[in-house]
């Protein structure tokens, strides 16, 4: 124990205590599991383990915060290049069950993927006015390729989300990091497109003046202009729209990351949305870890090769994919734009990784 000293007032005793607790719960060399002041708890109630890799981004920060509120997660890893032990001294304050561990550097990358059950990454730059996200490849690429292997090594059986952009070039880099590594799983390489989903979801029901939770818009195909193909013609509840209506919708659900790159003015892209999309996926993928019945959401899978489609989540990944369904004349012109412009996406990160 700590003796007062006499004559100390209260900063200095403050100042006094600081200077002997522990980095804030920062997996640093001495990892200890951190007991501040010797407190018991050694974390790790019932739950899921959880990495976020790109943890101190405009994603990355929103999003652990998140998780961290999420019932089930028992243990959060947040993984940055740079300024973990920030963001992790700040959300281990919160209130609530998850045990919150930041890792720093490519030298901890290993130690923050070592036994979760899903790994969330939402690392590379984000686009400016101007650029298409295909522009992030140069970037994104080699950041996506970095990182899976890292997960091949050290969590070769965790549920793999995959933010970063241009995601449809990037769930294939990961494919085939997987495939060299010979832990390749369809089941288990998920491509977030659940922005997509929530943004015709807020747009529909703008339209229709309904509550957004009351509806729910398919939306396949790619995560980029043309290859985002919102089914319309499926929406729930069944509805009707006029052909403004259509041609209103569909192009402000693909435009939507571009709606907010212009607003945003240089300072990036969707960070606050998408965090609320990431969690609102990864929760799925967790309840379907847990084994509950008819998880079903639209995700960007290896299986077609690679097409984002209705999935149904369960112990083991993608449990189901779920045909496309009757299309009508307007969204099979869209699925053929699709295609063509997904191919070429596909190839180029299949090339990156084979080269
Ligand atoms: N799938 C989707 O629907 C969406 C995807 N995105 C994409 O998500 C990505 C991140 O966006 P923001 O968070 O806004 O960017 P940001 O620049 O604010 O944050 C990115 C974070 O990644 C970190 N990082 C960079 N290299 C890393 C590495 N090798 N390992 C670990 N972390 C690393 C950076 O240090 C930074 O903290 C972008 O590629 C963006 O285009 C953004 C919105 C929607
Ligand atoms: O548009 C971007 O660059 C970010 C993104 O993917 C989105 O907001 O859908």
């Amino acid at each position: 124990m700590m003796q007062p000293s006499s004559g100390e007032n209260v900063n200095q005793r403050i100042a006094r205590i600081s200077a002997h607790l522990d980095p804030p719960n920062l997996h640093m060399e001495n990892t200890a599991s951190v007991s501040r002041l010797n407190c018991r708890a050694k974390g790790g109630a019932a739950g899921f383990r959880v990495a976020v890799l790109g943890a101190a981004g405009g994603i990355g920060q929103p999003l652990a915060m998140l998780m961290k509120m999420n019932p089930l997660v028992s243990v959060l890893h947040l993984y940055d290049v740079v300024n973990t032990p920030g963001v992790t001294s700040d959300i281990s304050h919160m209130d609530t069950g998850a045990v919150v561990r930041g890792f720093l550097g490519q030298q901890q990358l290993e130690e923050a993927l070592t036994g979760v059950d899903l790994a969330i990454i939402p690392a590379g730059v984000p686009r400016k006015p101007g650029m298409t996200r295909d522009d992030l490849f140069n970037i994104n690429a080699g950041i996506v390729r970095t990182l899976s292997e890292a997960i091949a090594k050290c969590c070769p059986n965790a549920i793999v989300n995959v933010i970063s952009n241009p995601v449809n070039s990037t769930v294939p880099i990961a494919a085939e990091v997987f495939k060299k590594a010979g832990t390749f799983d369809p089941k288990k390489l998920l491509g977030v497109t659940m922005l997509d989903v929530v943004r015709a979801n807020t747009f529909v029901a703008e339209v229709l003046g309904l509550d957004p939770r009351d509806v729910n818009v398919p939306v396949v195909g790619g995560h980029a202009g043309v290859t985002i193909l919102p089914l319309l013609s499926q929406v729930k509840p069944p509805c009707s729209f006029t052909p403004k209506e259509v041609d209103y919708l569909t192009d402000r659900i693909q435009n939507g990351g571009t709606e907010v790159v212009e607003a945003k003015a240089g300072a990036g892209s969707a960070t606050l949305s998408m965090a609320y999309a990431a969690v609102k996926f990864a929760d799925a993928c967790l309840r379907g870890l847990r084994g509950d019945a008819s998880v079903v959401e639209c995700a960007f899978v290896t299986e077609l090769p690679f097409f984002a489609s209705k999935v149904r989540l369960g112990r083991i990944g993608v449990e189901e994919i779920y045909p496309l369904g009757p299309l009508n004349e307007y969204e099979r012109a869209g699925l053929e734009k699709a295609k063509k412009e997904l191919e070429s996406s596909i190839q180029k990160g299949v090339s990156f990784v084979r080269k």
